[in-house]
């Protein structure tokens, strides 16, 4: 642990897998987290049973793999720990067929505090209930693990029945890989806002949307499809890992000068006090419960907007030119994840 930060950072010593020991954990669900965390824990040592609906089309992936496989409520009784790995909006349901299955001293996980914070969720109050959140794609978290490097993750505990909740929620983040790369304790409300609010206004809405008009604005200028894509998509990659790497400064070492004073001069003008005002009102819809209530809305009602609106995504010009781009260039192949995460997220779609 060190006291460097403004909050405390664990490591793999501060995290005892004997808390694990003699514990079952039953991962339910096997699509982007769910497989992350049953086969590295499952490699870890730790006994994992897989739950997934008797149709489930992860079945297959997850018994290629050595995994034990039962239904949702099979597993939770088998386990004590239960990790709720679907996606936040079937958790209520298979929440309701797990419940009885929780024993005293039993501990319900999750990977994000969706239902916890707005409600979706009342955990019986005889459980533990905690949260380890890698702050990555599940992909990632297998992938790191495999190559013996860390994920980092978040800690966070709602209900400590039994008092050993957090050294418990540090031995499963130590188990799936993340107390390699450090891990941070905060609690649902934190995890829940921030990570709302970080996908919608930069990490997955800001970013298409800055990619996709930049490449309408260069094309619809006269410049080629081709030179777009790389100037907006490709070369976003390369100049984020060098961000990851070294931070806002290392990119603009990096870069030219003229790189340099060009984005800091118009950077800040085109993604502008407008842009802002739009994500303090994205953070407000999420720190009210708008946003949850939307979404929740959205679900019952079939997915209307959701649809219509992953299939524009789809079918953006950029799309076509980036699919043709890659199949010609190496980088691609480089890049790629392996058949064995292509075939997961397949299965997960
Ligand atoms: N995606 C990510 O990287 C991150 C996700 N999280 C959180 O992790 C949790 C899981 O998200 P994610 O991994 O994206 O989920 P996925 O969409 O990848 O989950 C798909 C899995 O859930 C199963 N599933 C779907 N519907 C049901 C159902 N009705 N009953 C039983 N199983 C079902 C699928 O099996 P089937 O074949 O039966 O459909 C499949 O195995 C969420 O809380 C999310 O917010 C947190 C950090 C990052
Ligand atoms: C950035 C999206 C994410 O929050 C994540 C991978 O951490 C998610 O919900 O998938
Ligand atoms: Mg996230
Ligand atoms: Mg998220």
């Amino acid at each position: 642990m060190t006291d460097e930060f403004t909050t405390e950072v664990y490591y793999d010593d501060d995290a005892d897998e004997a808390q694990l020991a003699d514990k079952t954990v039953a991962v339910l669900g096997y699509g982007s987290q769910g497989h992350a965390h049953a086969l590295n824990l499952h490699d870890s040592g730790v006994d994992v049973v897989v739950g997934l609906r008797e149709s489930s089309s992860s079945r297959a992936a997850a018994e290629d793999e050595g995994l034990t496989v039962a239904t949702p409520s099979e597993a939770a009784a088998q386990a004590d720990i239960v990790s709720v790995l679907v996606p936040d909006t079937v958790q209520p349901a298979v929440f309701e067929e797990i419940v009885d299955e929780l024993d005293e001293g039993d501990t319900l996980q999750f990977a994000h505090g969706f239902n916890i914070q707005y409600n979706q969720i009342q955990p019986p109050e005889h459980v533990d209930v905690t949260m380890v959140a890698p702050k990555s794609p599940g992909h990632l978290v297998r992938r790191n693990y495999e190559k013996d490097q860390g994920t980092p993750g978040l800690i966070a505990v709602y209900q400590n029945v039994s008092g050993d909740a957090k050294d418990e929620a540090l031995a499963y983040a130590k188990g799936i890989g993340c107390t390699r790369a450090g891990v941070i304790e905060t609690t649902f409300q934190e995890e829940v806002e921030t990570d709302l609010f970080g996908e919608q206004a930069v990490l997955c809405g800001g970013v298409t949307s800055l990619v996709k008009h930049g490449y309408e604005t260069l094309v619809d200028a006269g410049y080629s499809p081709e030179m777009a894509y790389f100037e907006c998509m490709n070369e976003l990659k390369l100049i984020v890992d060098l961000m990851y790497e070294g931070g806002l400064g290392e990119m603009w070492d990096s870069v030219s000068d003229t790189a340099e004073y060009g984005g800091l001069t118009k950077g800040d003008d085109i993604v502008d006090d407008h842009a802002r005002e739009k994500m303090e009102e994205a953070l407000e819809d999420v720190q009210s419960g708008r946003f949850a209530q939307e979404w929740i809305t959205e679900n019952q009602a079939g997915r209307p907007s959701y649809t219509q609106l992953r299939q524009a995504e789809k079918n953006h010009e950029i799309e076509d030119v980036g699919e043709k781009l890659r199949d010609l260039f190496a980088w691609a192949e480089e890049d790629s994840e392996s058949e064995d995460d292509e075939q997961t997220r397949v299965n997960a779609d």
